[in-house]
């Protein structure tokens, strides 16, 4: 954002031209996603509206870009050190409990080995001595003691850090969660409107598991990995220093040919990932919308995408899996392929008597270890660039942030708010499809406690006026006032769950009982409430007659109740609030002609002494509103009671009725 920051030391004047070609010059000299690139374009677009523009406007849209950082951001995000230390930091002494037990572990698997190379000097000097009164339980028993004290320490210690990290990994990865789902619920509609919920769901669970996986296994593998090299690399030295450097002439080639096997192999995992990703998002979207897929008998078409998707995942795994085999079978002929040149090399040694044969078993265990070790940090090396991709992409959402920010702004005591709104050369268009305005210096008041309807063409922006009404999206250029208050002054979420009440065209509710449902619109509301607000929106008879009447789990979405019950559910849900403001988007557009009649005759009720804002394709239904709103392209064209636009005889709404009514339905 330093290049937005810079715009904004340009001055400004009300022709702009030097602005103007400084903003230029510097979005020319910026990368092409640059935040100043991004400040030129919407410069252009708001310019080719109002070419005079003032330095009010140039900072607000400076203002708006920096609330669309979410249109900005890309997957490129790096791997952000101080967020990951926001996290780490609340388990830090868990984490370093962790860490100092893993070291003990890594300290004990170096001294297991040479106290095991002791063991057997003891029990091979046994066998040498001639001596008959040699105590061999008294010989015996020390090193073995000391032996399994090593292996209960280190199982003790295993246990530990195994804990420890799992306590610590686990309250971060659910920390980032907690906060991610915060974060991406406080959102702007934008950012909905351009992400796919897949790749949401992934951000929040797989890239999650990864981060956390990669984040354990780094501190218990990794840096016990390398402790045991180091380690088991001094006491080699200390055993044999001759066997040490020949040994370790060959810990180079092993490492190269690592990385080069490794990195080939990672590039095969994260292709068979992908191509996981993209059989999964079809299987995602066929299951969701099994509906329609069933509607269409795409069971078929859907299911041969799958497979060929599924299949082309198979053999990449399958090349993946031989690759995996290549690798371990040439690592354990090159492992083999060291101890046995170190034991035909140490044999030597055992029999000039230059190192002892408790030496020599110490000298590969240790080896051993070191190879294990070297196998382990190349893989490690691959979950870490997984990890820390995974960590940058939550990272990514985690940074995002809202220009409708939630929790700021007025909040008005509920009773002192009369329901006035008023639009004022209200100008929109969608920021996923800018250059489209949907609505031109819309101008419109909907007076306090009135009952107002839009009608019009579908697409002419009647549910977008709704929309910016509840403030999804805020308009890029005049504003909308309730009692005379801009609404981007008042706390956006008092405003939703206080203020207004919205019923939309498809109205979704959430896999719980119809009881929870209705209590969605006002969490503290009582039974008596949430059945008082069914019987005002006639859902309460329905409701009775299911068997388990309230406590019905309606299933996903409410895919188990009928398109009617659902809007009346979500009628009551949004009437339980007791709204200023009531929206009925299309509220009753599922109904059949009898439920419509009671649902009608609810509203109107309801309707009674709030401002009500009704959008209908059926002009039927709206014929007894105060005032009638015609809208095409974006624009009122007519206003007037039903009868007074009636009485225009070439006017839209009087076109409308008579299409309607003869039967065409173009609405
Ligand atoms: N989220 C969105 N992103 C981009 N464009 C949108 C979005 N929602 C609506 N539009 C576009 O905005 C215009 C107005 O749409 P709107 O839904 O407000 O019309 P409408 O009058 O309510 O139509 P209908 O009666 O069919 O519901 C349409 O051209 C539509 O394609």
């Amino acid at each position: 954002m330093l290049a937005v920051r810079l715009f904004r030391r340009i001055p400004v004047g009300t022709s702009s031209i030097k602005s103007k070609s400084c903003l230029r010059l510097l979005a020319g000299i910026t990368s092409g996603g640059s935040a100043l690139t991004i400040v030129w374009k919407h410069y252009r677009v708001h310019a080719s509206k109002n070419p005079k523009l003032d330095s009010n406007q140039l900072s607000s849209i400076v203002r708006e870009v920096e609330g669309k950082k979410v249109a900005s951001s890309s997957s490129s995000e790096k791997f952000d050190w101080k967020l990951f230390w926001h996290y780490l930091r609340p388990q830090i002494w868990v984490i370093a409990c962790a860490t100092a037990t893993a070291l003990v572990v890594a300290y004990l698997n170096v001294a297991i080995p040479l106290e095991l190379g002791n063991l057997i000097n003891v029990i091979s000097s046994l066998f040498t001595s001639s001596s008959s009164s040699v105590d061999f339980k008294e010989m015996l028993s020390k090193p073995t003691f000391r032996l399994l004290q090593l292996y209960i320490y280190q199982s003790i210690a295993t246990f530990e850090y195994i804990t420890l990290l799992s306590i610590a990994g686990e309250r971060m990865a659910a920390a980032i969660r907690r906060d991610l789902f915060q974060n991406v619920l406080k959102l702007d509609m934008e950012f909905f409107d351009r992400t796919k919920t897949g790749e949401i769901m992934d951000r929040l669970t797989s890239d999650v598991q990864e981060f956390k996986s990669s984040f354990k296994l780094l501190i218990s593998q990794g840096l016990r990995a390398s402790t045991q090299i180091v380690g088991s690399a001094v006491s080699l030295y200390c055993i044999s220093p001759t066997l040490a450097t020949l040994a370790g002439l060959t810990i180079p080639s092993i490492i190269a040919g690592g990385t080069v096997f490794g990195s080939v192999l990672r590039k095969l995992s994260r292709q068979a990932q992908a191509q996981l990703s993209v059989s999964t998002g079809i299987a995602y979207e066929a299951i969701s919308n099994i509906r329609t897929t069933r509607a269409f008998g795409a069971e078929t078409k859907e299911h041969e995408m799958f497979q060929n998707e599924v299949n082309k995942a198979c053999e990449l795994n399958i090349r993946l899996g031989i690759g995996i085999g290549v690798f371990q079978g040439l690592n354990n002929l090159v492992m083999n392929g060291i101890v046995l040149s170190t034991i035909a090399l140490g044999g030597q040694f055992v029999s000039q008597q230059r190192l002892s044969a408790g030496d020599l078993i110490a000298f590969l265990v240790a080896t051993q270890t070191i190879q294990r070790s070297l196998t382990q940090i190349s893989v490690l090396i691959g979950q870490a660039i997984r990890g820390m991709s995974a960590g940058a992409r939550i990272h990514e959402y985690q940074k995002l942030t809202s220009s409708i920010p939630l929790e700021q702004g007025i909040r008005i005591p509920f009773h002192s708010m009369l329901g006035q709104v008023q639009f004022s050369n209200v100008g929109f268009s969608y920021p996923t499809r800018e250059q489209q305005m949907v609505l031109e210096n819309f101008n419109f008041t909907i007076p306090c406690g009135k009952t107002v309807a839009l009608v019009g063409p579908s697409g002419s922006g009647k549910s977008t006026l709704c929309s910016l009404l509840v403030r999804f999206y805020d308009p890029i250029n005049g504003q909308i006032t309730i009692d005379g208050k801009d609404i981007r002054k008042f706390n956006a979420t008092w405003l939703r769950s206080n203020v207004i009440g919205m019923i939309n065209q498809e109205p979704t509710l959430f896999s719980t009982t119809i009881m929870e449902n209705i209590r969605f619109g006002k969490p503290d509301a009582t039974d008596a409430e949430v059945m008082a607000a069914a019987k005002l929106a006639m859902a309460h008879d329905f409701i009775q007659l299911f068997p388990d009447g309230y406590r019905t789990v309606v299933g996903e979405r409410g895919v188990t109740v009928s398109g009617g019950q659902r809007q009346r559910i979500a009628i009551a849900r949004a009437l339980l609030k007791n709204p200023s403001i009531l929206i009925l988007d299309e509220a009753t557009s599922a109904l059949d002609a009898e439920s419509e009649k009671q649902v009608q005759s609810a509203i109107n009720n309801v309707a009674k002494g709030r401002t009500t804002l009704i959008i209908a394709h059926r002009l039927s239904t709206i014929r007894n509103a105060d005032i009638i709103g015609v809208m095409l392209h974006g624009k009122l064209v007519e206003m007037g009671t039903h009868t007074e636009l009636m009485s225009k005889k070439n006017g839209v709404y009087a076109e409308l009725m008579r299409i309607q009514q003869s039967g065409i339905n173009i609405l």
